[in-house]
C-alpha cells in the first residue's frame, strides 16, 4: 500500500510543536506514512491571520508555563523554558533559524530532523541564541553536518531562492487556514485536512486510519 503523505508545519520558536515534532517522527517508521518536515514562519502566520502569540495575554502565558512543562515531561521531551522567553520569541526571533532550517532543506533534507531537534535544544532545552551563524553552525555540527556543507548552508541563509521557499511554505500553510503552530496536514480522499497543535494526534490517526499508542509509542502508561 502506498504511504500516506503527511506534511508537518513548525517553527523553532514554538515549544508545542517541538513537542509534535518528537511525536510524529516518533511514528513516522511505525505509521504507514511518508512525512515531510515543512519548516515555516510563524511570526508571518501571526501577522497574516491577525493572531498573537498566546503567551502575551498574561494568564495564558503563565498557564503556558505549566502546560508545556507538565506534557514535556508527558511526551518524554527535555524542554525546559529560557530565562528569557519572551526576548528569545519575540525579540531575537527565529527568522534566521527558520531560513537556516529551509536552506538544509534544500540542501540536504536527510539532515533536516536532526538539525530542526539541535536548534530546540539549543532555545528550548539549554537556552542558547539561536540567532547567530556560529550557533547555527553549531547545531549543524552536532547534526553531523559537514564543515563544508555548514558554510555553504549558512551561505545561502540571505538567498533569494531561501527566502522565496521560506515564504512559499508560510503562504502554503496560510492557504490551508493556519494561525498558528504545530499544525499536521494529510491528503484525504484527495483533499488536504489539518489539525492544529501537539494535542490532536489521537484525531489525527482516526483521521488518517493509523492506530494512536499515545506520544511514546510501546509505553501503556503514556497513552
Ligand atoms: N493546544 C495546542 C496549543 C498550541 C499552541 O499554543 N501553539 C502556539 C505556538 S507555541 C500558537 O501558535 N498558538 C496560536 C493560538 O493559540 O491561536 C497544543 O497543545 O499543542
Amino acid at each position: 500500500m502506498s504511504k500516506k503523505s503527511v506534511d508537518f508545519f513548525y517553527d523553532i520558536v514554538s515549544p508545542y510543536s517541538w513537542l509534535a515534532f518528537e511525536v510524529i517522527c516518533r511514528y513516522q517508521h511505525r505509521w504507514n506514512i511518508a512525512l515531510k518536515l515543512r519548516p515555516f514562519y510563524l511570526g508571518g502566520i501571526m501577522n497574516e491571520a491577525g493572531n498573537k502569540p498566546p503567551a502575551l495575554v498574561p494568564n495564558k502565558g503563565a498557564y503556558m508555563i505549566k502546560d508545556v512543562a507538565r506534557i514535556a515531561k508527558h511526551h518524554d521531551v527535555p524542554l525546559k523554558f529560557p530565562k528569557n522567553t519572551m526576548e528569545m520569541m519575540l525579540v531575537k526571533g527565529t527568522l534566521s533559524a527558520q531560513r537556516f532550517l529551509t536552506a538544509v532543506d534544500i540542501r540536504q533534507p536527510d539532515l533536516l530532523e536532526k538539525v530542526s531537534r539541535e536548534l530546540w535544544m539549543r532555545n528550548w532545552n539549554r537556552d542558547e541564541d539561536v540567532t547567530e551563524p556560529k550557533s547555527l553552525a553549531e547545531a549543524a555540527k552536532k547534526a553531523g553536518m559537514s564543515d563544508q556543507d555548514i558554510v555553504a548552508t549558512l551561505s545561502l541563509i540571505g538567498d533569494e531562492k531561501v527566502k522565496a521557499q521560506l515564504k512559499a511554505v508560510t503562504k502554503e500553510a496560510m492557504d490551508l487556514g493556519a494561525f498558528g503552530a504545530p499544525m499536521l496536514v494529510a491528503e484525504i480522499n484527495g483533499k488536504k485536512e489539518w489539525v492544529f497543535g501537539s494535542d490532536r494526534f489521537p484525531i489525527f490517526a482516526e483521521m488518517i486510519s493509523e492506530k494512536w499508542e499515545g506520544p511514546v509509542p510501546g509505553v501503556s502508561s503514556k497513552l
